[in-house]
């Protein structure tokens, strides 16, 4: 994989993923995660490293439904990384008190208890990342706001950490996927035995017992599922479409026969992806290929 996109600017939580998933690729930031599927799609950049969910905070709503409704992206691999929000102020203002704070809402999110207790006073302005709130902090004192974000963004735009580890349970992760069309795969010291499939399922109709038939399939051939959630079809209210990790390959012996029943059942299956799953824990220095 040569160009990994990631929602920029640099020093976000998804340059640390994309960073795991390859050491050697060229990062290039994006705005948003929907630039950065868009850039994707449009065959800009090999691959994509997108947010899908957190264990504070659940699921990157927008991930899931622009993986959905909006594009074709095939998941080819995930890591779950340690995410560590701490409180950074511009070194003009550290004796002052902050008139607001400022991050990507997902970051404000994981701190809420810390942030209610500490700053609830205070305006919690919402920004595109937790890096593009560093940087324009940095770029302005005048603004006297605090920002959540990681380490590596302190460091990249000159901020000083005031508060660390604000987040409000210690077991902070972020999963994120890295998406290519064109076989993209991630960095072989990640690879685990550890391999997933998503699939979204579709139900023929609103009846009783629907889910629980689709489950059934999965349930007496013990396949452990370890996700399912519903999202909107945006079709109308009530429609929903369901997302499912399956917690093997797609071709492991007794998934396609799951699948097959859930097919027979009516219901409109659509696979994701079926890759690697790595998970890198909390003591593991995560800012060591900068
Ligand atoms: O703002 C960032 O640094 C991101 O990479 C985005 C994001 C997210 O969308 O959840 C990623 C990981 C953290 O959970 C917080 C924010």
């Amino acid at each position: 994989m040569n160009k990994v996109a990631y929602l920029g600017p640099e020093g976000t939580f998804s340059e640390l993923a994309a960073a795991a998933f390859s050491t050697t690729a060229a990062r290039f930031p994006y705005r948003d995660i929907a630039s950065c599927l868009r850039a994707l799609a449009n065959e800009e950049v090999d691959a994509a490293a997108v947010p899908l969910e957190n264990t504070i905070e659940g699921s990157v709503n927008i991930t899931l439904d622009q993986l959905v409704h909006r594009h074709n992206l095939p998941i080819v691999g995930e890591v779950a990384i340690p995410i560590a929000q701490h409180l950074l102020v511009h070194p003009d203002n550290v004796d002052e008190r902050p008139e607001a704070v400022y991050s990507h809402p997902h970051a404000l999110a994981q701190c809420h208890d810390y942030l209610t207790e500490q700053f609830a006073d205070s305006e919690w302005l919402h920004a595109s990342s937790t890096a593009k709130a560093a940087q324009e902090i940095a770029a302005d004192p005048g603004l006297k706001q605090a920002v959540v974000a990681n380490r590596l963004a302190a460091k990249k735009y000159g901020l000083t950490i005031a508060a660390e580890n604000i987040h409000d349970f210690a077991n902070n992760h972020t999963r994120f996927v890295l998406l290519s069309t064109k076989g993209a795969h991630m960095e072989p010291s990640l690879e685990t035995s550890r391999k997933k499939t998503t699939i979204v399922v579709t139900l023929p109709s609103d009846y009783s017992g629907a889910l629980h038939q689709v489950l059934s399939a999965f349930a007496w051939r013990k396949i452990n599922l370890s996700k399912i959630e519903s999202r909107p079809m945006k079709t109308g209210i009530g429609h929903y479409f369901f997302i499912i990790d399956i917690d093997h390959a797609y071709d492991d012996v007794l998934v396609p026969g799951a699948l097959e029943e859930i097919k027979a059942l009516g219901c409109e299956i659509r696979l994701l992806g079926s890759y690697p799953s790595a998970v890198i824990e909390a003591n593991k220095e995560m800012e060591f290929t900068f």
